[in-house]
């Protein structure tokens, strides 16, 4: 699917934008302040009804407002066809998704809009904590496996009731084995199905990595949460009195992560700034790809400001390999000119200038 139009009601600045017309690339430029990120915002708030900048619905929703509201019409690629989405959220904690009359969940909104996020935080991907990693790792996962969103509720309900009993001290032993049963058939499953994952991303990673910064190649290590010479069940009775002591699980999936090397070294500690973006680029597009071979629909990306950090090689590289795929790309910048003469003069590009949360 991708966006025809946008509606975008009590986002940040935002508090009345329509789009039209909207194109597989969209530029969207203006000063600082204008309200571009805020765009990419409400895009991300209609597929997954957050924002990736706030944790707090009230920092994003704008000043004075009681709910915000994002509105598209949605394309089934190579037909003419479109379908509506919107998503309401109000202060009080309500939140309604409705897809062409029908209420989803979250997990089928983001079915519906696939979306990768490319902005100032995602360095982190490199070197912020093992969440980010899971997260990304998962999110691949949820796409690749339609069984995987089970196995992961299950895990995360057996790791929170385990959690629960190991803190408050007194384990009745029947009914911590009952969540260890879980916990292991849980946790086991859900780290194969986080292998299988990468086992199909890596070579799609390293290939398009090649393409976009050829003198790095990196090694990507997993770590499953424990030592893999042993089954989850084993490292459990091996940690079993270590858990008790400090009161939560410490071996587990809950403890994965992946870990990017280069020349024998951790790559984040190495990589310039520009090169980091684009291997956290090369991370977000092989995953864009990776879901494109196996569902035969496109992402959405969201690209921050994509000129910072990146010379005019690279940022040429770049652009030639947003335009080949067949996804539709959301792009900030704060000068249209930047950007405009790296798209070939046949690439449907629309071009939207905002200043103070209007367009111009
Ligand atoms: N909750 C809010 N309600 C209203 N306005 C807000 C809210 N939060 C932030 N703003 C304002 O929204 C404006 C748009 O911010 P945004 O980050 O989208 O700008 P930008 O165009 O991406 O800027 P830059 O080029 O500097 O990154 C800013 O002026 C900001 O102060």
């Amino acid at each position: 699917m991708s966006l025809v139009s946008l509606r975008i009601h009590s986002i940040r600045n935002l508090q009345h934008l329509e789009l039209e017309s909207l194109s597989p690339i969209n530029l969207i430029t203006g000063m600082n302040g204008s309200g571009k990120t805020s765009l990419l915002e409400a895009i991300h708030f209609l597929g997954t009804t957050r924002s990736f900048r706030s944790h707090q619905f009230r920092h994003f929703l704008s000043h004075g407002c009681q709910s915000a509201l994002v509105f598209a019409r949605l394309a089934h690629v190579g037909s003419g066809q479109t379908q509506p989405l919107g998503v309401e959220r109000h202060l009080d904690g309500q939140v309604r998704a409705r897809f062409d009359g029908q209420s989803l969940d979250s997990a089928q909104l983001a079915l519906q809009l696939p979306l990768q996020v490319l902005h100032s935080g995602t360095f982190e991907l490199l070197d912020g904590s093992p969440a980010i990693r899971r997260q990304f790792l998962d999110w691949g996962c949820f796409h690749f496996n339609p069984g995987f969103i089970q196995l992961w509720r299950g895990f995360r309900r057996a790791l929170k009731q385990r959690n629960s009993l190991l803190k408050y001290g007194k384990i009745d032993p029947l009914l911590l084995q009952a969540w260890n049963h879980e916990f292991i058939e849980y946790g086991s499953a859900l780290s194969e199905h986080r292998q299988a994952y990468l086992s199909a991303f890596v070579p799609v990673f390293n290939r398009i990595l090649a393409d976009l910064l050829a003198e790095v190649s990196l090694d990507l290590r997993f770590s499953a949460g424990w030592d893999r010479k042993r089954s989850l069940e084993e490292a459990l009775f091996e940690y079993a009195e270590r858990e008790r002591q400090q009161g939560f699980s410490l071996v587990g999936p809950q403890r994965a992560d992946f870990r990017l090397r280069w020349q024998g070294q951790n790559a984040a500690d190495l990589l310039s700034r520009g090169q980091k973006k684009l291997v956290v680029s090369a991370l977000k597009l092989a995953q864009g790809v990776l879901y494109r071979s196996l569902s035969a629909r496109p992402c959405i990306y969201l690209i921050d400001d994509l000129p910072a950090e990146l010379d005019a090689q690279h940022l040429e590289l770049f652009c030639h390999y947003l335009e080949q795929s067949a996804d539709q790309c959301f792009i900030t910048c704060v000068e249209s000119d930047t950007l405009k003469r790296f798209w070939a003069t046949d690439t449907r590009l629309s071009c939207f200038e905002i200043a103070a949360g209007q367009l111009v």
